[in-house]
C-alpha cells in the first residue's frame, strides 16, 4: 500500500509552537485544542478492506473505490507475511476466492453501454453479489480527509496491538508525512480493550437478541417519540416550560405534540427531530457494515472482529442469486474451508494476521443509537433502488418498525422518487412508479 497526494495545513505552524515555547507536556485535550482547526488529506492506495473499514469507523470524510462500481481483479489482494507454506496455501485459497467471484459475475458475450444491468450477467449474479465471497485482504482506493484533532483516535488505533499487521505499512508512511514533534505527542499505545469483556458483559443482553432470523431489533426508545419532539420545538417559542405545557395540555398531550411535530418540520426546522432517540440492534454482512459505518452520526457498539472469526456456527450471507443458482455449493465449501485456515493463522500467528482472511459475507452484529433526523436522512438514501438490496431490506425494516413509534418523525425516510423527483440522476434505476407503488402501499396498512 501507498499513502499518496498528502496534503495538510497547519501542522507546521503547530509543531513550531511546541517547539518554540517550552511549553513542556500538555494533555490530550490542550494537544487536540491546538488541532482542531489544522487539515488533513491523503489518498491511501491499495490498503485491504480490513484496514479500510476500521479507517471509516473513525468517522472522517472519505470517498472509497466501490465493488459495487468496480470490477475487483486477480491480483487485487494483499496477504499478511506467513511462512512459506502457509503463505502458499493462503495464496491458494484467495486465489479461489477471486477465481469463484470471476466465474460468478461472468458477462455475457457481446457489447453493452455503461453500467452492467443484472441481465447482462451469464449467471445473473452481478459484482456487487459476487463480491460475497471475496476476503477483506482485498485491495481498495481510500481518499481521506480529516481535522488534525482526529490524529488521536487514528493513531490510537494504529497502536492497537490486535490491528498492529493491519496498519503496520499505514502507520509508516503516515508518520513520514507529519512533522516529528506533532508525532512525538500523538498516543503511542491503546488501552481500548482494556475493559473489553466488562464491556461484552454489558451488551451480551442485547446482541443475544439479534438473530440471523431476527436482524433488525428495537432495543431501547424514549417513551414518546412525538410528545418528545413537540414538547420540545414549544420550547424554543414559549415563555412556559414544558412540565407547565405538558400540565395544561392534559389527557391531549400526545395528539397536541404530533401536531406541532408536524408543522414545525413542515417549516424546514428539522433539527427539532433529533430529540427524538432510538437503539437498534443490527445484524449484516461485513459489505453492509462497511456501508453502515459510512454514516457517522450514529453511535455505535459492534462485535469485536475476533468474535466472528471463532464463531464457527456463524451462518454467512450468501446472496439470493448466489443461492439460487449452481456456484451455491462451491460457495459454502469455500467458505468453510477459508473459515478453518483462518483459525489456523490466528492460533499461530495472532489475530491481526487472521483478520484479512474475513469474507464479505460474514455477518457481525451491533448495537446502534441514533436520532429521528439522521434515521430520515439515512432511511431516504438506503430504501432507494440504487442502494445494495442487503441494506436496503434492514432500512425497509427499520422503517416499518420506526413508523410503527412515529408517522411524522420518519414521513421523509423514504427515496426521494415517492416524495417528489428522483434525484439520483443518471443512476436513476426507472422504476419510480413500482417504488412509488410499493411504499403507498405500506403506508396505507
Ligand atoms: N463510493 C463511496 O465512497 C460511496 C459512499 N457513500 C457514502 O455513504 C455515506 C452516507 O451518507 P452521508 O449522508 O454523507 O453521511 P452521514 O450519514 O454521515 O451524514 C448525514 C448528513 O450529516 C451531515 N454530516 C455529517 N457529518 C458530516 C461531515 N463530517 N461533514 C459534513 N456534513 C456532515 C451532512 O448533512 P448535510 O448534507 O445536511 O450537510 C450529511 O448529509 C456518504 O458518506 C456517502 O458518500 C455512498 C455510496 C458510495
Ligand atoms: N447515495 C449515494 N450513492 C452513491 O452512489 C454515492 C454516494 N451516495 N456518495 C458519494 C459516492 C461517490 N459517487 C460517485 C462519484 C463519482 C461519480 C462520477 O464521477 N461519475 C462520472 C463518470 C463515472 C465513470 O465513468 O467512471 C459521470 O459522469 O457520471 C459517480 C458517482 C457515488 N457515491
Ligand atoms: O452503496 C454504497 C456504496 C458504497 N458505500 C461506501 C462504503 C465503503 O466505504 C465504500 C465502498 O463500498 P462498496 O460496498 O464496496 O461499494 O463506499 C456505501 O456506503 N454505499
Amino acid at each position: 500500500m501507498k499513502i499518496t497526494n498528502f496534503e495538510q495545513t497547519g501542522l507546521e505552524r503547530v509543531a513550531m509552537w511546541l517547539d518554540s515555547y517550552e511549553i513542556g507536556q500538555l494533555d490530550e485535550q490542550a494537544y487536540k485544542d491546538a488541532l482542531r482547526t489544522t487539515n488533513i488529506f491523503f489518498v491511501a492506495e491499495g490498503i485491504n478492506r480490513i484496514a479500510s473499514t476500521l479507517l471509516c469507523e473513525l468517522k472522517a470524510s472519505y470517498i472509497q473505490q466501490s465493488q459495487r462500481y468496480v470490477s475487483m481483479t486477480e491480483d487485487g489482494f494483499v496477504l499478511p507475511d506467513l511462512s512459506p507454506a502457509d503463505m502458499e496455501k493462503a495464496r491458494q485459497l484467495t486465489n479461489e476466492s477471486f477465481e469463484l467471484y470471476k466465474k460468478m459475475s461472468e458477462l455475457k458475450p457481446g457489447e453493452f453501454k455503461g453500467r452492467p444491468k443484472n441481465e447482462n450477467y451469464l449467471h445473473g449474479i452481478p459484482i456487487e453479489d459476487a463480491r460475497y465471497i471475496l476476503p477483506l485482504s482485498t485491495k481498495t482506493n481510500i481518499c481521506v480527509s480529516m481535522t488534525g484533532d482526529k490524529l488521536f483516535d487514528l493513531f490510537r488505533m494504529l497502536h492497537e496491538y490486535k490491528y498492529k499487521d493491519v496498519f503496520l505499512n499505514f502507520k509508516q508512511q503516515l508518520i513520514k508525512n507529519l512533522p516529528k514533534t506533532i508525532v512525538a505527542c500523538l498516543p503511542k499505545e491503546s488501552d481500548r480493550d482494556k475493559y473489553k469483556d466488562a464491556l461484552e458483559d454489558l451488551y451480551e443482553p442485547l446482541i443475544k437478541q439479534i438473530t440471523p432470523a431476527k436482524p433488525m431489533v428495537l432495543l431501547d426508545r424514549f417513551a414518546n417519540l412525538d410528545l418528545q419532539v413537540g414538547l420540545g420545538a414549544l420550547t424554543s417559542t414559549q415563555s412556559k416550560t414544558s412540565s407547565e405545557i405538558l400540565a395544561a395540555w392534559g389527557d391531549d398531550a400526545t395528539d397536541k405534540a404530533r401536531k406541532i411535530a408536524d408543522r414545525v418540520l413542515g417549516y424546514g426546522h428539522y433539527s427539532i427531530a433529533e430529540q427524538a432517540r432510538t437503539t437498534f440492534g443490527m445484524m449484516c454482512s461485513l459489505v453492509t457494515y462497511h456501508q453502515q459505518v459510512r454514516h457517522r452520526l450514529p453511535e455505535t457498539f459492534r462485535e469485536d472482529l475476533l468474535s466472528i472469526l471463532l464463531d464457527i456456527e456463524r451462518p454467512v450471507l450468501v446472496p439470493t442469486t448466489i443461492k439460487d443458482s449452481a456456484f451455491y455449493e462451491p460457495f459454502l465449501q469455500l467458505i468453510e474451508k477459508i473459515k478453518a485456515f483462518r483459525i489456523y493463522v490466528y492460533e499461530t500467528y495472532g489475530q491481526d494476521k487472521a483478520y484479512p482472511f474475513l469474507l464479505n459475507a460474514d455477518q457481525i452484529k451491533m448495537v446502534t443509537s441514533t436520532n429521528a433526523r439522521m434515521d430520515a436522512i439515512m432511511l431516504a438514501e438506503r430504501t432507494c433502488m440504487n442502494a445494495q438490496w442487503e441494506i436496503r431490506q434492514l432500512a425497509i425494516e427499520k422503517l416499518n418498525i420506526l413508523r410503527e413509534l412515529s408517522d411524522v418523525l420518519y414521513e421523509k425516510a423514504l427515496p426521494s422518487c415517492v416524495l417528489g423527483k428522483c434525484k439520483e440522476g443518471k443512476l436513476s434505476c426507472g422504476q419510480q412508479a413500482q417504488v412509488k407503488e410499493y411504499f403507498a402501499i405500506r403506508n396505507e396498512s
